[in-house]
């Protein structure tokens, strides 16, 4: 664990077992000059093999902490642990996209990889090409590996931006917003493509402010607001506090009402041309089913799941959007 209070680098206890956190944090805080505190007293837990949402509005200190945990910012208070190691040997370990790399527009993908590549003392000089293949490979652009970067789709600049962060066997891959910017093809390119990292067992923590592109593409998440940490779990367990309901749309609301009840329903309200209720374990098909057959015109009929955004709605009292 690194420790603002302890040398810098000291490992976190013992070595650590195989299924250790890649990520944890004691009380991180990070105050800036002028007192303005980005991260208060953050406790993180980052499970290994999970593809973790670090989600929150912008401006609730994601980046910050990213900072920190890459070594780039020295925390004010706090500790912290990355893939259970001194830092200093963790970071080989450990592929980072915070800030998009510079690439040079008139080279093309592979050369490019070859620059930064040259850039790490520690990569063995005579496996390079190995390695730019590899990374190329595993970002499914060896077909465009030859072609300048100029040239490539955004989607394709973001993925080769993700190459460079691979370049070498990675536990850990950290990216600061890789959506960001992106347009919606270039966008699905890239939750596509950290989906594909994280099947092959890299842990993948992700920033983001898209409360919908962490629910689909995180096994887990963490919510920030304005530097505190407001929830952390898996997606299930975020979301499994509130409850799924039915809602069907009907001009014969009495009925419908009736009819959920005697099915065992609970929490059942009418309203003006809908009934909802509490889902429960029932099937929503034999929910229809008995609606139709007690005569109930049914004019629609959804599952209405708890997202993300009712989990931080439910704990700040507030929409997602606001500006930390
Ligand atoms: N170097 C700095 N000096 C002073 N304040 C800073 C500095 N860097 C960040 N901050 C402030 O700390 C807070 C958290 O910023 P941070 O960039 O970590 O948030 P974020 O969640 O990553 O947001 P974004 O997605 O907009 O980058 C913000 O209020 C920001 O203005």
């Amino acid at each position: 664990m690194t420790a603002v209070t302890q040398e810098a680098g000291a490992p976190f206890g013992a070595a650590p077992p195989s299924g250790e956190d890649a990520i944890v944090t004691h009380g991180l805080t990070k105050r800036f000059r002028g007192g303005q505190v980005a991260v208060d007293a953050l406790d993180l837990a980052v499970p290994r093999g999970s593809v973790f949402g670090f989600l929150g509005p912008n401006g609730s200190g994601k980046t910050t902490t990213i900072r920190m945990l890459l070594g780039l910012v020295a925390p004010t208070a706090g500790e912290y642990a990355v893939l259970g190691l001194p830092l200093a040997q963790a970071l080989p370990r450990v592929g980072a996209l915070v800030e998009g790399p510079a690439f040079y527009p008139y080279l093309s993908g592979a050369a490019n990889l070859l620059r930064f590549d040259s850039a790490d003392p520690t990569a063995p000089r005579g496996t390079a090409r190995r390695r730019i293949a590899e990374a190329l490979e595993r970002v499914g652009l060896s077909a465009a590996a030859g072609k300048r970067y100029r040239n490539y789709s955004l989607g394709m600049r973001q993925r080769l931006a993700i190459a460079a962060a691979l370049l070498g066997p990675r536990e850990l891959l950290v990216l600061d917003e890789p959506t960001n910017g992106l347009d919606p093809q270039g966008t699905r390119e890239v939750r596509a493509l950290v989906k594909e990292i994280a099947a092959d067992g890299t842990t993948v923590f992700v920033s983001s402010h898209l409360l919908a592109e962490v629910e689909q593409m995180c096994t887990h998440a963490a919510i920030m607001r304005t530097g505190k940490l407001v929830a952390q779990g898996t997606i299930a367990s975020l979301s499994g506090g509130l409850v799924a309901r039915v809602r069907v749309e009907t001009p014969d609301v009495a009925d419908a009402a009736r009819v959920l009840g005697t099915l065992g329903l609970t929490d059942v309200r009418p309203g003006g041309l809908e009934v909802t209720a509490e889902l429960g374990g029932h099937a929503p098909e034999q929910i229809n089913a008995a609606l139709v057959g007690e005569g109930v015109a049914v004019r629609g009929l959804a599952v209405v799941r708890p997202s993300l955004e009712d989990v931080f709605v439910g704990l700040t009292g507030e929409g997602f959007d606001v500006d930390g």
